[in-house]
């Protein structure tokens, strides 16, 4: 794992790079798209969730008693910024269960780059939640900036910010909306291009995850 300065984080772990290679493999399926995806991301959400509160209960194994650990405080909220973020949180929320699920609907105008918003709702009690917001794609930040000042209006303080792929551009405009918020990543890539999307990249992530296009 590679912790960068600026709140950047990015998962260099072996299994995650392997099967993030395949991802960007444009003759992959979309079936193996797919499954790859929520296989890095619960790998991913090993890392994203390494600080959670944790406090002990008694429990009685069948040797003895004994204070174990569990996690502690208000249960997590797990926010999918729709439709790409879907393929990512369905991962994470089998490994975390219990966790509050929220969604955020935006779509990229293709022209303006610009995120339209169509859809929210999330969680009560957001200000005392850790908030994981999850989608894919970091490429102009545009539509991650516009998740989190949503999120930030509904009372979450306390926000990590987890993608497959960022761009420079996109980690530098998230950096300056929201300087609080932590990125993890698989990859910090080159550039974006003309277009808006991430080089190298994967191309349209939610094309290839639900085999629209
Ligand atoms: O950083 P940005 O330049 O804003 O781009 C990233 C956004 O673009 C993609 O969504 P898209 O608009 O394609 O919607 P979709 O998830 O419905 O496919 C991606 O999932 C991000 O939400
Ligand atoms: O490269 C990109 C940029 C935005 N959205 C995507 O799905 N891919
Ligand atoms: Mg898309």
């Amino acid at each position: 794992m590679t912790d960068t300065p600026n709140h950047l984080t990015i998962v260099d772990h072996p299994l995650v790079q392997h099967k993030l290679t395949i991802m960007r493999d444009k003759t992959t399926s979309t079936a193996a798209f797919r499954q790859l995806l929520r296989e890095i991301s619960q790998l991913l959400a090993y890392e994203v969730t390494r600080g959670l509160p944790m406090t002990t209960k008694r429990v009685e194994t069948p040797m003895q008693e004994m204070d174990a650990p569990t996690l502690d405080g208000k249960k997590l909220a797990l926010i999918s910024i729709l439709r790409a973020g879907n393929g990512l949180m369905d991962g994470v929320l089998e490994l975390i269960p219990s966790a509050r699920v929220g969604f955020v609907g935006l779509y990229r105008d293709e022209e303006t780059l610009q995120p339209v918003q169509y859809y929210f709702k999330v969680p009560e009690a957001m200000e005392d939640r850790l908030v994981i917001a999850v989608d894919p794609m970091l490429a102009t930040g545009n539509s991650s900036v516009a998740a989190i000042n949503l999120l930030k209006e509904a009372g979450a303080t306390n926000i990590i910010f987890l993608c497959l792929l960022a761009s420079p551009e996109g980690v530098a405009t998230m950096k300056a909306a929201h300087p609080d918020v932590r990125i993890v990543t698989a990859s910090l890539d080159e550039a974006l291009n003309e277009k808006g999307y991430i080089i190298p990249g994967l191309g349209d992530a939610g094309d290839r995850m639900f085999g629209t296009k």
